[in-house]
């Protein structure tokens, strides 16, 4: 453990090591920018979930689309399953925590839409079940993961793993490649 002098340091170093190790993902951001640009296109949503840090990421980037990222241009679909806290509760309190997202996709989700599960470890219990609603629901689930990708990678359309097992400097990854997204969108959507 690094002395308190150092520890930015030490974060700043965690950081650019694995961020330099990042151009890797790109084929699988670009798939995913492409998968959700063409869902919007033919007026489907993004939807969005994960726990904890990865719900404030999820709920960060659907409002990228609602309300604008760089360009100006119309609003774009995009819902965090993260937000509702009665929805939340009361899933959570009358059937399990595990269902709060799947269920949610269950109720708002159609064919044709894509779902963002946001996981660093790739093993959230709740994601999980939510991909796999996508899967019965014809909606493409795409997984934003950390580790070695989890119990969500297999089940993941595109799995975009970043490779590091510190939950922060994956989060920070995260973040980096939801703002791509959003700016592969909005190119493709030709709104730029
Ligand atoms: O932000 C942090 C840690 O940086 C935490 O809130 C973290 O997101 C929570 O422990 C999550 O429950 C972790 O879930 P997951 O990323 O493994 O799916
Ligand atoms: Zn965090």
């Amino acid at each position: 453990m690094p002395s308190a002098s150092l520890l930015f340091q030490a974060n700043l170093d965690e950081h650019l090591q694995l961020f330099q190790q990042l151009a890797a993902l790109t084929p699988d951001v670009n798939e995913a920018g492409r998968r959700i640009a063409a869902a919007l296109a033919q007026g489907g949503k993004l939807l969005l979930c994960g726990n904890g840090g990865s719900a404030a990421d999820a709920q960060h980037i659907a409002s990228e689309l609602t309300g604008r990222f760089i360009h100006e241009r119309r609003p774009l679909a995009g819902i965090a399953l993260t937000t509702d806290s009665s929805a939340l509760t009361c899933i959570g309190n009358d059937y399990a925590f595990d269902e709060i997202f799947a269920r949610q996709l269950r109720a708002l989700g159609r064919s044709g839409d894509v779902l963002i599960g946001i996981s660093t470890s790739g093993n959230s219990a709740n994601v999980v079940r939510a991909a796999h609603a996508a899967r019965e629901l014809g909606i493409s689930f795409i997984g934003l993961l950390g580790r070695d990708g989890g119990a969500l990678k297999p089940l993941s359309d595109v799995a975009i793993v970043v490779p590091s097992a510190v939950t922060a400097r994956i989060q920070e990854a995260h973040i980096l490649i939801g703002h791509t997204l959003c700016g592969l969108i909005e190119q493709e959507l030709g709104l730029t």
